[in-house]
């Protein structure tokens, strides 16, 4: 069972802070939009280390979406910072070391399954045959080796999700931000999906995942419970963080 805890903010300077995979300091994010401001992040202070597996649960326009673009640099905040300690500067981040899982229709349509697991080493340079040969085991470890040579429309849901998941993990990342990536699948075959991804991980990476299924929440060892732009509670397995 998740125990709840009382939010308390990371503190801005950790004693470990080399080994802190991305961290956020007074983070805000702002979008006008016809003259109108939208404040979606509110000066969000936190930290993900390695091995951490968290969800971020939040209603619709809480800002998980915004949360996990800026942690993976896809974003630039409006004010306040968001720092890789061990990972690099965000123009360093990717290829490799931050993937990120979407909620559908990630793949690249003209390519086939194999082509679309191997596409990030290839981005990272390495050399096709061997980037196809490493896709072909991912996908042979992730019981997808008689999709290969799918096109991502031939795919279920479920098998275009797990693809994906290959692709996200083909470069060992060590930060793996999701975005509902179970959001347009069926209970069983989100469960199914979790599974996948879960034994799939290596254990000092961590996940950071955005989802509106408590189930999916829960296999998780924590979670950020986000309300209007900010973290309103974290919940535990393992109890506070320090
Ligand atoms: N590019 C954008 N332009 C304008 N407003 C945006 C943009 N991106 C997000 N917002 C706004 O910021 C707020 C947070 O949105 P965000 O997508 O992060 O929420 P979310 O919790 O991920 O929602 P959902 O669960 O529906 O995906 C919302 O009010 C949204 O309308």
């Amino acid at each position: 069972m998740l125990k709840p805890i009382p939010f308390q903010p990371v503190p801005m300077i950790a004693p470990q802070t080399a080994s802190v995979l991305v961290e956020t300091s007074a983070l805000t994010r702002r979008f006008e939009v016809d003259g109108q401001t939208i404040q979606a992040l509110h000066e969000m202070t936190l930290q993900v280390r390695p091995g951490e597996r968290i969800a971020l649960l939040g209603a619709s326009g809480s800002g998980k979406s915004t949360l996990l673009h800026l942690l993976g640099g896809l974003d630039t905040p409006s004010s306040g910072q968001v720092d890789w300690p061990a990972l690099g500067r965000a123009e360093t981040l990717r290829p490799g070391k931050v993937s990120f899982v979407f909620q559908a229709q990630s793949l690249m349509p003209p390519l086939t399954a194999l082509e679309n697991v191997a596409l990030p080493l290839m981005l990272a340079g390495q050399d096709t045959p061997d980037a196809l040969k490493v896709a072909r085991e991912w996908l042979e470890r992730l019981e997808l080796a008689a999709l290969a040579d799918q096109l991502p429309e031939e795919l279920s849901g479920g098998q275009a999700q797990r693809v994906a998941v290959a692709r996200a993990l083909v470069t060992r990342p060590r930060l793996i931000l999701a975005d509902e990536p179970t959001g347009q699948l069926d209970s069983v075959t989100a469960q199914h999906l979790m599974d996948v991804l879960l034994s799939a991980l290596d254990d000092d990476a961590a996940l950071v995942m955005a989802t509106h299924d408590a189930a999916v929440a829960g296999r998780l060892d924590a979670v950020w419970h986000m309300q209007g732009g900010r973290l309103s509670m974290i919940t535990s397995r393992k109890g506070e963080r320090t």
